[in-house]
């Protein structure tokens, strides 16, 4: 019998990082052979399945990264940018598929992951859900079919933990319209109105950010005309399309020449 994948799950106390733990071990295509947090975390050292609030799993969280994306195929990960950053070189050293869904990204770190991947197998995305990743395309044609008539709004709701916005989930689908409009998204991004902002910019693609409450993840991209509207919406109810989403991105990237991959390419969108 072939052995499956192992998989590291960084930031394993997480909201997502219980989640992936909990995919893992309910799957027969995987298995868990790492959970790390960041050193002093009061996880470390303790068996993952009891610090989970369920039965034991004989997998003590580690905070030694090296140590343990030595045993693994892939390393899934959903930290926050720096320690994505991080986690990408010791990745690439460890020859493992980094399948990061960290999202708040600035340009610098996001150089760090396109030099990694001359090197390493990358799968990143801002969201990894069928649904969303779906979305994009959806609103990549709508984008191309309507002219500049139709303001696009992109409209997002999450939880109130969350600690960046606009969404990674919003900036895709505002570069999924740009692309479709054929502009650059940084040319025409709108984000955090308030105040006297004067009228809106012909052209413009705007943000909106709500937080509240548990929600998981919402998505709206609104294409406003004079007289008609339409709303391409996605709402996620269940981490476990991400999770899911990101087990798939780790078993999908096994044996693929290194470069930085996106949900896209895993689902053949
Ligand atoms: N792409 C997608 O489909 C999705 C992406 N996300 C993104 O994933 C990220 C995490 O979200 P969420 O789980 O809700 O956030 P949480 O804050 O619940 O979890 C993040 C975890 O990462 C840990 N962490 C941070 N730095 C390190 C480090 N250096 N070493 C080890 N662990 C570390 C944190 O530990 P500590 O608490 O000690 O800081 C925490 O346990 C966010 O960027 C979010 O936007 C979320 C859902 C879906
Ligand atoms: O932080 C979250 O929770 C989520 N983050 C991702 C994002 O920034 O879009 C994906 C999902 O919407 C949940």
């Amino acid at each position: 019998m072939t052995e499956t994948p192992g998989i590291v799950v960084t930031g394993a106390s997480g909201r997502m990082g219980q989640m992936l733990i909990k995919t893992i071990q309910e799957s027969d295509t995987a298995h868990l052979v790492g959970a790390l947090e960041r050193p002093g975390h009061d996880w470390v050292g303790r068996d993952i399945g009891v610090a989970m609030g369920g039965s034991e799993a004989g997998l003590l969280v580690t905070d030694d990264p090296l140590e343990v994306f030595a045993k693994a195929q892939a390393v899934i990960d959903f930290t926050s940018p720096d320690a994505s950053v991080a986690f990408a070189g010791l990745a690439a050293q460890a020859r493992a598929v980094h399948v990061i869904g960290t999202t708040g990204f600035e340009d610098h770190h996001l150089a760090v992951f396109k030099a990694a991947a001359r090197h390493a197998t990358i799968v990143r995305a801002g969201n990894m859900s069928l649904g969303v990743n779906l979305l994009t395309q959806l609103t990549k044609k709508v984008a191309a079919a309507l002219d500049e008539d139709f303001d696009i709004e992109v409209i997002e709701a999450h939880h109130n933990m969350k600690v960046d916005a606009p969404s990674g989930t919003a900036l895709m689908l505002g570069e999924a319209a740009a692309e479709g409009r054929g502009v650059d998204l940084k040319d025409v991004r709108d984000s955090g109105r308030d105040g006297i902002t004067g009228a809106r910019k012909r052209g413009d693609i705007g943000f909106t950010a709500i937080r509240g409450g548990d929600i998981v993840g919402e998505h709206d991209v609104l294409f406003a005309a004079a007289g008609e509207r339409i709303v391409i919406r996605h709402m996620a109810t269940d981490r476990r399309v991400f999770s899911r989403g990101a087990l798939k991105a780790a078993l999908w990237g096994q044996g693929k020449a290194p470069g930085e991959y996106d949900m896209l390419d895993v689902l053949g969108l």
